[in-house]
């Protein structure tokens, strides 16, 4: 094979039209030799002048440097950090025009990685007002020229960009993060330094319950010390309204995790809750639960369609987190089992059950790839199996078990297209039918699109 020269030299400005979007908010230009280049902040149909900044084997990324011809979907990003902070990368595209970049998104995912052309992609349920959703902030601390700075990431870097207010952040969540971030620097509280991992406070996590107005503030300390403690607890009390729990994580390790193993209850309750509909869940430090509540009730109203219950059926919560889909489905199903790798998020959705008189619903600690099959060897079965997995989707071994366990149908909840897409294929392969994919936009202004789609299960086993 020829080897293949690159068109473009890093440093060259050059012209390009703008033909798509990347899944990660990127414009997508070609150049004349259909060479590939990837400009953030770019938008499809626009003509802009690039800088070449890197170049691959097969594509480049460039800088933008003039757009010569705009697109009607461009509108002013109303954020005044958004081109530098990495938390939202498309607020320069008008809100309609985003949906219908994700729904193209997870069209092509099947195109592309699933090999399914024609599945049909619903136009994604979007919110009425998409800012001020997020229901948890996580802001690192760190120092710059000896002074501490706590912000977002810029995008692909350790980079703290400062802020004041954040848009997509609960104005509740916002002003906590604000006021615990000044507070810190009044105090002299020392940050963290991660290049010689010395000083303190690492992160603060915010959490907020919209329907109790509940707060937890969490420290994030590099060892068990936090000087000032008592000074900054006692303003917290005073100033945070709703504020419910304060808790210190130590996390020694050198690493990129946000929360070390160790919680210490430093004020309050060591949890807060929150509403899924009618079920009202407990949320602990590390225990996952859905960032966007609004959007969350939409995402499980389609859940509970897709799975058609009776009354009659065992349901499993595959990656159950604090149980929220198995319990918002428990009133509609004989029995619900759910599994769950975090025994903290596990303790929480037992809890749950109890908290909200469900007794019909078992949660187990494990890897699912592991607890599934056993079950399966064991003789469980279901008729409604649901499936919620981290970005990188289901191990084949746990896709192998659920069909194992003939169930008529599988939910399936995807924050990744890609992985969604993969997995389609596989089940597909396995004699179960995708019906179609409903996008739901949890993640506005950002490049994430949330998706639930159903296989119909087509031969019986026996
Ligand atoms: C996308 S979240 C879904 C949580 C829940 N269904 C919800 O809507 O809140 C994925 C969950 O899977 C858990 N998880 C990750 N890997 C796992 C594994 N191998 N086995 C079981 N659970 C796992 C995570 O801790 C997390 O709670």
């Amino acid at each position: 094979m020829p080897k293949l020269i690159p068109p473009v030299k890093s440093g060259e400005s050059i012209e390009l039209m703008i033909t798509g979007l990347s899944h990660t908010g990127d414009g997508v230009g070609k150049t004349e030799e259909g060479f590939t280049v990837f400009i953030p902040l770019a938008l499809p149909g626009e003509r802009v002048r690039v800088k070449i900044a890197q170049v691959k084997k097969t594509y480049a990324h460039a800088r933008l440097e003039e757009i010569i011809a705009s697109s009607d979907e461009r509108v002013d990003a109303p954020c005044p950090v958004f081109e530098t902070c990495g938390g939202c990368q498309i607020q320069h595209l008008t809100y309609a025009a985003q949906l219908t970049m994700k729904q193209q998104q997870v069209i092509d995912a099947f195109r592309r990685i699933g090999g399914l052309e024609h599945t049909k992609v619903l136009p994604p349920i979007g919110m009425d007002n998409p800012w001020n959703y997020r229901n948890k902030a996580q802001v690192p601390f760190g120092q710059r020229n000896g002074k501490t700075v706590a912000g977002f990431y810029a995008a692909g870097s350790h980079q703290i960009v400062e802020f004041s207010h954040c848009m997509i952040q609960q104005p509740e969540n916002d002003r906590t993060i604000q006021w615990v971030k000044n507070r810190v620097k009044e105090l002299q509280i020392p940050s963290y330094n991660e290049k010689n991992h010395r000083g303190i406070l690492r992160h603060v996590m915010v959490r907020t319950g919209i329907h109790t107005n509940d707060v937890m503030v969490v420290l994030v300390t590099n060892g068990e010390h936090l000087p000032r403690k008592k000074e900054l607890l006692s303003s917290l009390i005073e100033k945070i309204p709703g504020l419910t729990s304060v808790v210190q994580n130590i996390n020694k390790r050198r690493s990129n995790v946000v929360l070390g193993n160790e919680n210490r209850l430093l004020w309050g309750d060591p949890v807060i809750h929150d509403y899924i509909g009618d079920v009202r869940f407990a949320i602990s430090p590390h225990s996952f639960f859905q960032v966007n509540p609004l959007q969350t009730e939409r995402l499980y109203r389609e859940v509970k369609n897709f799975a058609s219950l009776s009354g009659k059926e065992t349901v499993l919560d595959v990656y159950c987190g604090t149980g929220t889909i198995g319990l918002y489905l428990a009133k509609d199903a004989k029995r619900v089992l759910g599994i769950e790798s975090i025994a903290q998020a596990v303790d929480n959705a037992r809890e749950n059950a109890m908290a909200n008189d469900i007794h019909h619903a078992s949660f187990t600690c494990g890897k699912a790839e592991e607890v599934l099959p056993r079950w399966e060897q064991e003789g469980i079965r279901a008729q409604v199996i649901v499936v919620d997995p981290p970005r990188k989707g289901c191990e084949e071994r746990l896709l192998d078990a659920c069909v194992e366990m003939n169930p008529e149908r599988i939910v399936y909840v995807s924050c990744n297209p890609a992985t969604l897409a993969r997995d389609a294929s596989r089940l597909e392969e396995r004699g179960f039918q995708m019906r179609g994919v409903q996008p739901v936009d949890m993640f506005p202004h950002t490049n994430h699109i949330e998706c639930v789609t159903v296989f119909d299960r087509m031969e019986d086993k026996g």
